[in-house]
């Protein structure tokens, strides 16, 4: 059994999101493998914040049911966030159904999801110790599909400006070029958690000193270190980083260089076309290369994502990538 669902970009490829079928009713989500809580808009968001978004009625499901004084609250790296009440329904993806998964009914969200109107929620892919229910933590809804699939594993294919898919329970090798390379994944902190060994901007040598990493479909960007982002930009002669644009910035006429993560024997190459992310509307352009903030680790979002094939296999907890 598995399932295969359509993943399609939002403008500037800022999300991905894709149909979720929740107890007969269809919203769009967006699939995050950087945390572990599946939440939507629902009739227990305020009216205010419901705004143009496809809302969740558990009123409307023969299926539903509630868990009582169960509740969940959830930040995001971003600042954003959102919290609610608990129940549980059956819940389908292209294809896979699960019953009895815990939904997460938002009684409250933060303006960037408001005015998200595209977005109607979440589907949580990281490990369920990330879970924010309480008082009994919930399985994520791919810990709980692993059991009837043919391979416990979920594929990611997110593309530039075009729709991709995620695959559940087996890796389609018509996605990818040559062989997997697989690298083991430290799944203590609840992420899909591993270690770069080096990096190379544009045709240069591979350097640096192995870093932590997390896959993460959830974040846009590609968020690293700071030695290694100003290291990137150094290359690009017209880059500054710009508090008004937020990070990053330099001419769209620009040559941007490719950036390689040396991933064991994988060189995993993100092509400059990706890392010339977005215009600014005035002749500047805003880098898919960012700072992570110093928070420890590195974020390799869909800037990342988009150039490679990428399987979470939480049977083997490891990372597989391929080219495209
Ligand atoms: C405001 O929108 C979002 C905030 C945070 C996440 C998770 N990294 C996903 C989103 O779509």
């Amino acid at each position: 059994v598995g399932g295969d669902v359509t993943a399609t970009p939002e403008s500037d490829d800022n999300e991905y999101l894709c149909p979720v079928t929740i107890g007969g009713q269809t919203l769009n989500l967006d699939f995050d493998s950087g945390s572990s809580d599946l939440w939507v808009f629902s009739t227990s968001t305020p009216s205010s914040e419901q705004q143009s978004h496809t809302i969740y009625n558990p009123a409307k499901s023969s299926t539903f049911k509630e868990l009582n004084g169960f509740t969940w609250q959830i930040s995001y790296g971003d600042g954003s966030g959102a919290s609610g009440t608990v129940g549980t329904d059956t819940v389908t993806v292209g294809g896979l159904t699960v019953k009895n998964q815990a939904v997460e009914l938002a009684t409250a969200v933060s303006s960037e999801f408001v005015t998200d109107s595209a977005n109607n929620g979440l589907l949580g892919l990281a490990w369920s110790n990330l879970n924010t229910v309480e008082p009994t933590q919930q399985q994520t809804f791919f810990a709980n599909a692993g059991p009837q699939l043919q391979q416990n594993v979920f594929t990611a294919d997110l593309r530039h400006d075009q729709p991709g898919s995620y695959d559940f329970g087996f890796i389609d090798t018509s996605k990818f070029q040559g062989n997997l390379n697989y690298v083991p994944v430290d799944n203590s902190q609840g992420f899909w958690q591993f270690t770069v060994d080096g990096y190379a901007v544009g045709d240069g040598a591979t350097g640096g000193n192995s870093f932590s990493a997390i896959a993460d479909t959830g974040t846009t960007l590609l968020l690293l270190d700071d030695n290694i982002v100003s290291d990137y930009y150094s290359q690009i002669s017209s880059a500054q980083n710009s508090n008004s644009a937020g990070g990053f910035v330099f001419d769209c006429t620009e040559d941007v260089p490719d950036l390689t993560l040396q991933i064991g024997d994988y060189a995993a190459v993100v092509p400059g076309s990706l890392l010339n992310f977005s215009q600014n509307g005035d002749g500047t352009c805003f880098g898919g290369i960012q700072s992570d903030g110093g928070q420890g680790f590195a974020i390799l979002g869909d800037v990342f994502l988009k150039a490679q094939f990428t399987v979470f296999d939480q049977g083997n907890v490891q990372l597989g990538f391929a080219p495209k």
